[in-house]
């Protein structure tokens, strides 16, 4: 057992109603907190939404010392902390925005010996640097240092062996301080990325592992085969989006609403977009059809980018669709998010999977639309092979090209998972992240609602095929590439 000072466990009920304002644990929820507080590393693998955070944050705010969370995206950072905050729970961030008085105080404060802070919020490119390192031997000197959380670690196996290699170096917390116990959590990982990161974050033998079903059963799954042609997109989807809009308008729909002072036309989604350029022609003739629909990417100003959250967050009329890139994904939390689109096919299954679990959080009834075009496949499909060839021509290592496989495999996948129209979608999810139950499908993908239908548009689509127009467009596409992957959002982080 590591060195943990905590106060005794049974005051974790207390802690979740007075800090956390939370009533009961979900399911699993107090296993892994008393796991972690038992000093032991820990293993977390659940379903997008089922709450990982209070799983690390809880036993942080019970724990003597700072807990350490490293987070990959500076929005996933803030929307925990905002919320921790509006709980009165200590918390501090160091990232590249914190001004340099900022960054003192919370220094002095973290390695003063009785730190007022009880989470520190960071990348792991901050990790790297040496003037923190010596800040956590210093916290860790004074007795102070109680746990190292990973959130979204999935990222130390994808990301940290190509484009953000501070990931793989945060082995340095288990070389460093072998007495204090880690956390990694995460919603997406295949055995082997689980293995990646168990290795590469040096998690204990006696490690406490959780790997929960991915399911989400309150998600209704849906492939449409399209062209890669707008308007056939755009036409099916604003007749759907209309029709929503109808039945809210039906008499007892309607009631209900105005009972939880909803707006009838103002339902919450968002549409997932490859190109930012893609996201602003979407989101205007959505505007221009009377659809309230606001962009979200990287090179949108700090201050749109505020304003289009928080009045997607409030239900402010005008604000229903967010029309996003990949810069909008992990950790968003909102609760009434009715649906979730992918404009085009996603590059991963993981991200897919990460995207689509944005939807329905309150768990109610919520739908995921992928719209799928064999361009959109081509496209990508190439895109991976030119960057592969790029990463060789720079340095080829093993990992390298283990992760290079990783996304081939991953986008494969998700292919099949489009074309496949033979199997419940729930259970091809649960197939590839390797879990062991069965998937509860209550007529919740397009498989086990209609089959027949569904087949019958996979025939017409592939009778379509690729016509010479759609490889000229391909062609044309990827004719500069450079310009394309300047457009797209698709690596895009908020790093330190
Ligand atoms: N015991 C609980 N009771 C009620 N609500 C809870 C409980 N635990 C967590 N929640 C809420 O569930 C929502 C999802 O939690 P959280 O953001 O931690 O999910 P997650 O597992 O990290 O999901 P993702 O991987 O999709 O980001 C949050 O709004 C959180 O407040």
């Amino acid at each position: 057992m590591r060195n943990v000072k905590s106060v005794p466990i049974y005051d974790i009920d207390f802690t979740l109603r007075r800090t956390f304002r939370k009533k009961n644990f979900r399911t699993l929820q107090r296993e892994v907190i008393l796991a972690a507080l038992s000093g032991e590393d820990v293993y977390l693998q659940a379903a997008t939404s089922f709450g990982k955070s209070i799983c690390f944050q809880l036993p942080a705010v019970v724990n003597l010392g700072v807990t350490i969370v490293v987070s990959p995206l500076l929005s996933l950072m803030m929307n925990q902390i905002n919320a921790l905050r509006e709980n009165n729970v200590p918390v501090e961030t160091i990232n590249g925005t914190t001004q340099y008085h900022e960054r003192k105080r919370i220094i002095d404060d973290a390695q003063c010996g009785h730190p007022r802070v009880k989470m520190l919020y960071v990348t792991p490119e901050l990790c790297s640097r040496d003037w923190f390192r010596d800040l956590l031997r210093s916290i860790h000197a004074h007795g102070q240092l109680a746990r190292f959380v990973v959130d979204e670690a999935h990222c130390v196996s994808q990301w940290g062996h190509d484009f953000r290699k501070d990931f793989l170096e945060l082995s340095f917390f288990r070389r460093e301080f072998p007495d204090i116990p880690i956390m990694c959590a995460t919603a997406t990982a295949t055995a082997v990325v689980r293995k990646d990161i168990i290795n590469i974050m040096g998690l204990d033998e006696k490690l406490k592992f959780f790997a929960m079903p991915t399911s989400r059963p309150n998600l209704h799954y849906e492939v449409r085969f399209k062209s890669d042609e707008f308007d056939e997109r755009y036409t099916d989807f604003l007749q759907w989006i209309r029709q929503i809009y109808a039945r809210r308008q039906g008499t007892a729909r309607l009631e209900e609403l105005q009972k939880t002072k909803e707006r009838v036309e103002g339902v919450s989604g968002i549409i997932y977009v490859i190109s930012r350029e893609g996201c602003e022609n979407l989101a205007e003739r959505l505007c221009n059809d009377g659809i309230g629909a606001k962009v979200y990417h990287a090179k949108l100003s700090n201050d749109a980018k505020k304003d289009h959250l928080a009045g997607w967050i409030s239900n402010r009329p005008g604000y229903d669709i967010i029309v996003a890139t990949t810069a909008f994904g992990m950790g968003i939390d909102k609760e009434d998010v009715r649906f979730v689109v992918h404009w085009q096919l996603p590059k991963s299954f993981e991200g897919f999977y990460q995207e689509a679990g944005r939807a329905g959080r309150d768990g109610k009834a919520s739908i995921c639309i992928l719209y799928y075009a064999l361009e959109d496949r081509i496209w990508l499909e190439r895109m991976i092979e030119m960057q592969a060839a790029q990463n060789q021509k720079k340095k080829s290592s093993t990992a390298r090209t283990e992760n290079i496989e990783g996304r081939r495999k991953s986008f494969n996948q998700l292919v099949k998972y489009c074309e496949k129209t033979t199997k419940c979608r729930h259970q091809i999810i649960a197939d590839y992240f390797e879990d062991k139950q069965k998937p509860v499908c209550d007529w919740a993908c397009d498989w086990h609602k209609d089959p027949s239908k569904l087949q019958k548009a996979k025939k017409r689509f592939d009778a379509t095929g690729l016509t010479p127009s759609m490889s000229q467009a391909i062609d044309n596409h990827l004719m500069d590439h450079r310009q394309t992957m300047a457009n797209t959002d698709l690596e895009w982080v908020a790093q330190d």
